[in-house]
């Protein structure tokens, strides 16, 4: 929608055939947006040549489980000067690589051409317009800024950030204090837990961040508190939902299947546990939700484990040493 506003021809690529047919015919996307028509620039296809050859820029918005999959098939097509852009959040599962690793591995494309778009927004308001910010970031400035030029509009601002490590790790583990947001919701905590999670959580999701590299004020920004935040408070949030749903005492596995669609913070979990022990951070939200998802621990043990941990210092490990 954005860069169909810009006068971009969009062709969106799917494996799904119907989905693609109702796009093309009907200009709707019913599964994801009932009573909402498309702009008419935007078009479907099944066929990845005649989505990507010959595009200026390709958007990826895959799961992070199937990035490296959709990459590689659309990398022969891809013009080596097209600009690669990435809206995914998460590590790449087994390898723990972040997303534009897994595509600078993939695509022929010159790696300066690689650029993360992240930031607090739910597609389903800004598909309907409504003011959302984000950030790019890229290696090169000059591909930053050729994002920026591409998908700034009226109602939604695009600002630019170098720190491609910030903002992937940022974007990725914000989705499992997501679930841990749910979760405290669905047990009946009230606002002081909710604004400890978020609080802590960023805490966690920086020492994670500063080990493997990043700046620690990109966390301050978009792609950090602005993306907690939204996806802690917001009814659209996937991650949100499934950890309420958890809360309600439904297996993970029920969780998933009515969800229908992805919940990155799951797989994220896992990755980040895994992370923690690389990059010898510590991570206790992060801890006790692994063992909530994968190990059975009850989620009120957990909070009870997590309250009752040993006292600390507030900034301990935060700040870059
Ligand atoms: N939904 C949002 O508001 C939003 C906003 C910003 C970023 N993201 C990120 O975008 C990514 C995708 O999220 P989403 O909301 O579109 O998820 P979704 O579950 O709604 O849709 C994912 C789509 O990918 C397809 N898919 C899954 N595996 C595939 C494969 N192997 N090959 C081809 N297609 C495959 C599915 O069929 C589905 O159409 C996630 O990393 C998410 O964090 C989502
Ligand atoms: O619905 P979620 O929880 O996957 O979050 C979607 C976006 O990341 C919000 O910015």
């Amino acid at each position: 929608t954005v860069l169909a506003d810009n006068e971009y021809e969009v062709t969106m690529w799917s494996r799904n055939e119907s989905q693609v047919e109702e796009i093309k015919v009907n200009h709707t996307n019913s599964k994801f947006f009932t009573d909402l028509t498309l702009s008419s620039a935007i078009t479907a296809t099944t066929d990845m040549e005649a989505a990507v050859s010959g595009a200026e820029l390709v958007l990826f918005a895959a799961p992070s489980i199937a990035m490296r999959q959709v990459a590689r098939q659309a990398a022969p097509y891809i013009d080596q000067e097209a600009l690669c852009v990435h809206a995914t959040k998460g590590f790449e599962t087994g390898s723990l690589k972040r997303m534009t690793t897994v595509l600078a591995e993939e695509l022929k494309t010159d790696p300066k051409k690689l650029v993360v778009i992240s930031g607090p927004s739910h597609a389903e308001e800004v598909v309907k317009r409504q003011p959302t910010t984000v950030v790019v970031a890229a290696a090169c400035q000059q591909a930053a800024e050729q994002a920026q030029d591409a998908f700034i509009t009226p109602f939604f601002r695009v600002y630019t950030n170098p720190d491609v490590t910030g903002v992937e790790v940022a974007g990725a583990i914000k989705n499992i204090i997501a679930l841990g947001a749910g979760l405290s919701d669905g047990l009946g905590f009230g606002d002081n837990a909710k604004a400890a999670l978020l609080t802590r959580g960023l805490a966690e999701i920086s020492r994670l961040g500063i080990a493997m590299g990043a700046n620690p004020l990109t966390f301050a920004g978009l792609a950090g508190v602005g993306d907690l935040v939204v996806t802690c408070t917001s009814k659209h949030s996937r991650n949100w939902r499934a950890g309420a749903m958890l809360a309600e005492g439904l297996p993970l596995d029920d969780v998933l299947e009515r969800m229908g669609m992805v919940v990155e913070g799951v797989r994220t979990t896992s990755a980040a546990h895994e992370l923690a022990v690389t990059y010898d951070v510590v991570m206790p939200i992060t801890e006790q939700l692994f063992h909530v998802l994968f190990e059975g621990k009850s989620p009120r043990t957990a909070v009870e484990d997590l309250m009752g941990r040993g006292r600390t210092h507030e900034m301990e490990d935060i700040v870059a040493p």
